[in-house]
């Protein structure tokens, strides 16, 4: 069986993170989400992989190359306008080459394990195969409605609650799904889209199945979703500290803990896991790190910063004293000595014109961003890249990319 990955998208509604870089490639646990799905196929025999590119595509065809580091082989179809994901999978069908047998469709942007896909691929049948999820919240996701194993009707981001089930967007197509997909009218919301095509198929009395699963299946729709996702996986790692790294005897490192090549942990800190650390860092002295944080390689944290259930991606410096907690800092991101990014408790956040309310939230900050010392930026605040942040400011608002704030 061969699998087309759906990774043209953008990912809009996950800036200021996916401005510079699409959503497949925003790093969870210190992977890229795209590679978890990649993952999943490779250890379920699926190594022949057509990655759908489109917006900031190189950023994935470096990362990915020809699949070899990853156990697959990939072939790249670039989707020049995103017109949907029939149109995507359309596009992507010729690249599966003379096997005409059965195959995958999935979305590279949203984290899934082994299990997750073994039940579809065992169980494919009939026509074509849908993998529905339990969820409480529907809202935003397209909704299937099904009887004795038989999709009755699948609906895209309805308005009102009309079943549980939601689509993960992950299914197994026969080959002639490409004759539906070319009579699949486009939509009201301007795309031509698979779950149209299905819909289709139901009326026209195809054998249109369905198939559970309760395993992974984490959608990140906000960047600040991510911090969920992150812990989600940070509760499987295991201890693992690399030889190269060095330990200072006085640090204290307690519960699951992941520590890369030639990281320094220096005197006193104090790492509570799940915690994940990449290579080359230099952390402390008299650091705390507290669950569920991952750090990226090359990161440095001065003396006493102490930094609870976010992310840090590669090359971030944070000076001594600095407080980070429920946040998320881009790529090349250098923060004062003082520096605070504040939390607090239900927060609207302002996004693509909609208020989001958030239980719980930190700062995002994009890539490449500079503060100097003690700024306090306030919680539910998004950074966007490459902003200036100048010593003892506050950040009330939003910065859209490129910003200086005096
Ligand atoms: C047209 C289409 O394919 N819609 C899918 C797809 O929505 P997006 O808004 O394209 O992410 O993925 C969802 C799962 O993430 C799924 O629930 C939905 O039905």
């Amino acid at each position: 069986m061969k699998a087309i990955v759906l990774a043209a998208g953008e990912g809009v509604r996950c800036t200021p993170l996916t401005n510079t870089r699409s959503k497949v490639m925003l790093p969870v646990a210190n992977r890229p989400i795209l590679e978890y799905v990649i993952s999943s196929l490779v250890d379920n025999g699926i190594e022949d992989v057509v990655l759908v590119v489109g917006y900031e595509k190189e950023k994935v065809m470096n990362y990915f190359g020809d699949g070899n580091d990853f156990g697959a082989r990939i072939t790249y179809v670039d989707q020049t306008s995103q017109l949907g994901t029939a149109h995507a999978i359309s596009q992507a069908i010729p690249a599966l080459g003379e096997d005409n047998g059965s195959f995958l469709v999935l979305n590279g942007d949203n984290i899934i394990e082994k299990e997750t896909i073994s039940k579809l691929i065992a169980d494919h049948a009939g026509d074509a195969t849908v993998l529905t999820t339990p969820r409480e919240k529907v809202c935003g996701y397209g909704v299937v409605m099904s009887a004795a194993g038989k999709v009755k009707g699948i609906f895209e981001k309805p308005k009102r609650q009309i079943s549980h089930m939601i689509n993960t967007g992950i299914y197994a197509f026969n080959r002639d799904i490409v004759a539906e997909i070319e009579n699949t009218e486009i939509s009201e919301r301007g795309e031509y889209e698979i779950t149209h095509t299905l819909q289709n198929m139901v009326k026209g009395n195809r054998d249109v199945r369905v198939t559970v699963t309760k395993n992974l299946w984490m959608d990140s729709v906000y960047a600040w979703d991510l911090l969920d996702t992150n812990a989600r996986l940070l509760a499987s790692c295991e201890s693992a500290i690399e030889d190269t790294a060095i330990i200072d005897d006085t640090a204290t490192l307690i519960g699951d803990v992941e520590i890369g090549e030639y990281t320094v942990i220096r005197a006193g800190s104090y790492i509570v896991g799940p915690v994940k650390i990449g290579d080359n860092c230099d952390i402390g002295p008299q650091v705390t790190i507290l669950p569920s944080t991952s750090i990226g390689n090359n990161v440095s944290l001065g003396p006493f910063s102490y930094i609870q259930n976010s992310i840090l991606m590669d090359n971030v410096r944070v000076d001594s004293h600095s407080h980070i907690s429920e946040s998320i800092i881009g790529f090349n991101c250098n923060l004062g000595p003082y520096s605070i990014c504040e939390v607090d408790n239900d927060v609207n956040i302002e996004i693509e014109n909609e208020l989001v309310p958030v239980e719980k939230s930190g700062v995002v900050i994009g890539d490449d961003c500079k503060f100097g010392s003690r700024t306090l930026t306030e919680a539910g605040t998004l950074v966007g890249n490459n902003c200036t942040v100048r010593s003892g400011t506050t950040v009330d608002r939003h910065l859209p990319a490129n910003s200086t704030v005096l």
